[in-house]
């Protein structure tokens, strides 16, 4: 594995704010994303795992600059050493950086399959080749999005970003839609390319899937990260993993007895000042309400201060 050291992506005290208008005119900033830091290494695939509405795919639109205009960002998300600006993300995005969005909404309804596929540096022939990797058959490149099935247009979203030579793969729930059999064949895809330097952050709901090929994983929660932890401590079970959260999705999972989290997560807007799991939490202390800074843990980082 070439590079293996060298910091591809480093995301540092991210905010994002929706600016909305309540009732009248009155404007108001909900945050959704507060204090997140994650970094990703060349050759490293980073699962961002953690339920509905964590901000998971907020992440993935704010490091390609596809945030909506009422959107506001704070803090610095740096590619390769040098701060992503709007111009950066324009001239990187769909090329250096590629992503697999969570939508197949995000083709264009008014191209031919092959040409966006194609995109702006790719050749015929290696299109050919990832096509029918993906199954796509030449007939594909001449049809509009709205002719693909669910899972077609899923499959020409995965191998429409991997046909360049990408230095960071964002993968937004690529799986789902996918046959067994494609789920398995494009995770081995994005395992070559990380074994070729490729930075990969692979999004998903899926912890066995995120088990499989990653080599660290970020758990969010609420709109930031609750622990980052290499993948082994996950897989050695809940007593290894560092925050309360992360055990509890792993005592979820059917293999550890499906055992639910009661409670909700919070929403944006109306978010506690200390932990933001304190209310699902059975170690809940005082302490608890202060605000909770991310520390390094054995080997990991951890925003709780009960764990050891
Ligand atoms: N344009 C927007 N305006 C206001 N709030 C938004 C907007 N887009 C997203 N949000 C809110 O931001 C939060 C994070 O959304 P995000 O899509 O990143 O979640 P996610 O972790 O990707 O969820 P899922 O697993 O369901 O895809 C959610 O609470 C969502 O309601
Ligand atoms: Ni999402």
């Amino acid at each position: 594995m070439k590079n293996k050291n060298i910091q591809i992506l480093e995301v540092k005290d991210l905010s994002v704010r929706f600016r909305q208008y309540d009732k009248g005119l009155k404007q108001r900033e909900l945050e959704v994303i507060s204090k997140l830091s994650v970094t990703v290494n060349a050759g490293e695939i980073l699962a961002v795992v953690g339920s509905s509405g964590s901000g998971k795919s907020l992440l993935a639109h704010a490091i390609l600059g596809i945030l909506p205009q009422n959107a506001i960002t704070d803090g610095s998300i740096k590619y390769r050493g040098q701060e992503l600006t709007k111009e950066r993300q324009e001239e990187l995005r769909g090329k250096e950086i590629a992503f697999i969005p969570q939508s197949v909404t995000y083709l264009d309804p008014l191209m031919k399959i092959g040409k966006q596929a194609m995109g702006i540096y790719g050749s015929k022939e290696a299109q050919r080749i990832i096509f029918e990797k993906y199954g796509l058959n030449s007939e594909t490149e001449e049809m509009y999005s709205f002719q693909l099935s669910g899972g077609m247009a899923r499959r020409v979203l995965v191998s429409t970003a991997v046909i360049g030579d990408g230095k960071l793969l964002i993968a937004d729930e690529p799986t789902p839609g996918l046959h067994p059999e494609m789920a398995e064949e494009t995770i081995r895809h994005f395992r070559e390319l990380s074994d070729e330097g490729c930075a990969v952050i692979l999004i998903t709901h899926d912890i066995d899937l995120a088990f499989k090929i990653a080599d660290k994983i970020a758990v969010f929660y609420g709109g930031t990260t609750v622990e980052i932890t290499p993948v082994e401590d996950f897989k050695k079970g809940g007593s290894a993993v560092r925050h309360p959260y992360s055990r509890a999705l792993w005592e979820a999972l059917p293999q550890n007895g499906f055992k639910p989290i009661p409670g909700f997560q919070p929403y944006a807007g109306n978010l506690p000042k200390g932990c933001l799991f304190a209310s699902r939490c059975q170690h809940e202390t005082e302490e608890c309400a202060k605000p909770m800074e991310m520390r390094e843990l054995r080997g990991g980082m951890v925003r709780c201060c009960h764990a050891t």
